[in-house]
This record gives structure tokens, C-alpha cells and sequence, in this order.
């Protein structure tokens, strides 16, 4: 399967369908707005970050499981950047030690490959999406749900920029599978087809490279 990454915002959803519809294959999206815990861990993220983490495991583990028969479905997050988001906020003091060790540990264990599994869970593929920390905010109050405004909470400022920049290296450390970085702040492939056509072919270029497509 392949996997997208990026920030809040960033564009994986959209990238998603465009990209299963390109590709003829599945999308997999984690609903955000039937999240319960989400609106929770905003209001109160010391309380909830941990509960949040594990529901996120929880889910991305059944996509991961619901997608390996075709190596072109495509997932809207990758189960990676959920240990980037936890760090930041164990960092916060939003999570202890014990809940950020048990979580670290029950992510290799998930993830761990085993000789006996007929495919593995890392994903053929990892597109990561880079958008600068200003697009994000404007995307994010463009998108408009209420616990991510910052008119509503100016703590969440500090958040995303410290998210933001946290991607940066986290890409240049991700090596569980080949990956490629797509530019969202030149190609806003949401409102611009010729963009949308550029990025594909991007992406085609690399699937072929990697002999699978
Ligand atoms: N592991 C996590 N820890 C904390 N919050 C998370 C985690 N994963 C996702 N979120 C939160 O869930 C919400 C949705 O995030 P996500 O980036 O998956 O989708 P999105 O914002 O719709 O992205 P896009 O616009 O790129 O499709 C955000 O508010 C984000 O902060």
C-alpha cells in the first residue's frame, strides 16, 4: 500500500482520492469527524493524549490490515507520524514517561514484521506532503473545525509550528520503506487540475522507479 504523510492540513485526504482514483485502487480514510476522543484531547490534552494514541494505533493498524492485498491502496496517514504527534506532546508534558515508553513499545510490537506474515505492514511507499507553517494555518482556519482554531485556543500557535517543524526531520529519518516528498506549497493540487496532474505524475514517476507500476 502506499501511504501519505504531511502535517494538519497538508492536504492527505484530498491527495487520497485523487490518487486511488488515478491509481484505480482503494482509499482508506480515518474519519476525523466521527472521532470521539478528538474534540476531548483538544479541550483537555494532558487527560486524553495518551487514549488518543492508542485509538489512533488501534485504527491504523485495522487499515493496515483491510489494505496489504493491493500494493496501490492508498492510506491518508501513515501509522509513523502518530509517534512523531505523541513525542510532541509527552515533550508538552501532555503524556508521562511510563505512557510514552508503553506506547513506543506497543508500536514496534505492532509493527514488528514476521517471517511467517504473508505481507509486510510498512507501507510500499510513503508520500509525505511539505507545507510551509503559514499554509498550514491558513488551511487549517480554511477547513474551519472548531477545536483546531486558534481564535478559539492561541496556545494551539505554538502547536502546529512546533509540528511543522518537527516534520522536516522526521522525514529525513523515516526509512521503513521508499518514500518521496511532494511540495504543497507549489502544487495545491485541491483547486488547481494542472497542479493535481503534475503531483500524479510525480508520484507515477516514483511508483514505476520502484517497479510498481
Ligand atoms: N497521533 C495523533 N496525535 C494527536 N493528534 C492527532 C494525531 N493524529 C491526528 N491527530 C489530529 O487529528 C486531526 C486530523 O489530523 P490529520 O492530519 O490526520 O487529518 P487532516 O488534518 O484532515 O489532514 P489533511 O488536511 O492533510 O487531510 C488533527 O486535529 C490532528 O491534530
Amino acid at each position: 500500500m502506499i501511504a501519505l504523510a504531511g502535517t494538519i492540513g497538508a492536504g492527505k485526504t484530498s491527495l487520497t482520492k485523487l490518487l486511488s482514483d488515478h491509481l484505480n485502487s482503494q482509499p482508506f480514510y480515518e474519519s476525523v469527524d466521527d472521532n470521539k476522543i478528538l474534540p476531548l484531547f483538544y479541550k483537555d490534552p494532558k487527560k486524553y493524549g495518551f487514549l488518543l494514541q492508542i485509538y489512533f494505533l488501534n485504527r491504523r493498524i485495522d487499515e493496515i490490515k483491510d489494505s496489504f492485498n493491493n500494493d496501490l491502496n492508498v492510506l491518508d496517514r501513515s501509522i509513523f507520524e502518530d509517534a512523531l504527534l505523541f513525542k510532541l506532546n509527552a515533550d508538552m508534558g501532555r503524556a508521562t514517561e511510563t505512557e510514552s515508553n508503553i506506547y513506543s513499545s506497543l508500536l514496534r510490537n505492532m509493527m514488528e514484521e514476521l517471517p511467517a506474515q504473508g505481507h509486510q505492514k510498512a507501507p510500499n511507499l510513503l508520500i509525505t506532503i511539505q507545507i510551509s507553517f503559514d499554509t498550514m494555518l491558513k488551511r487549517i482556519k480554511k477547513r474551519g473545525r472548531s477545536y483546531e482554531q486558534i481564535a478559539n485556543d492561541p496556545s494551539l500557535y505554538d502547536y502546529y509550528k512546533n509540528l511543522n517543524q518537527r516534520y522536516a526531520k522526521w522525514y529525513q529519518d523515516y526509512d521503513a520503506s521508499p518514500k518521496m516528498l511532494i511540495n504543497g506549497d507549489k502544487y495545491d493540487f485541491v483547486e488547481d487540475p494542472s497542479a493535481a496532474r503534475q503531483v500524479l505524475a510525480q508520484i507515477d514517476q516514483k511508483l514505476e522507479s520502484l517497479g510498481l507500476k
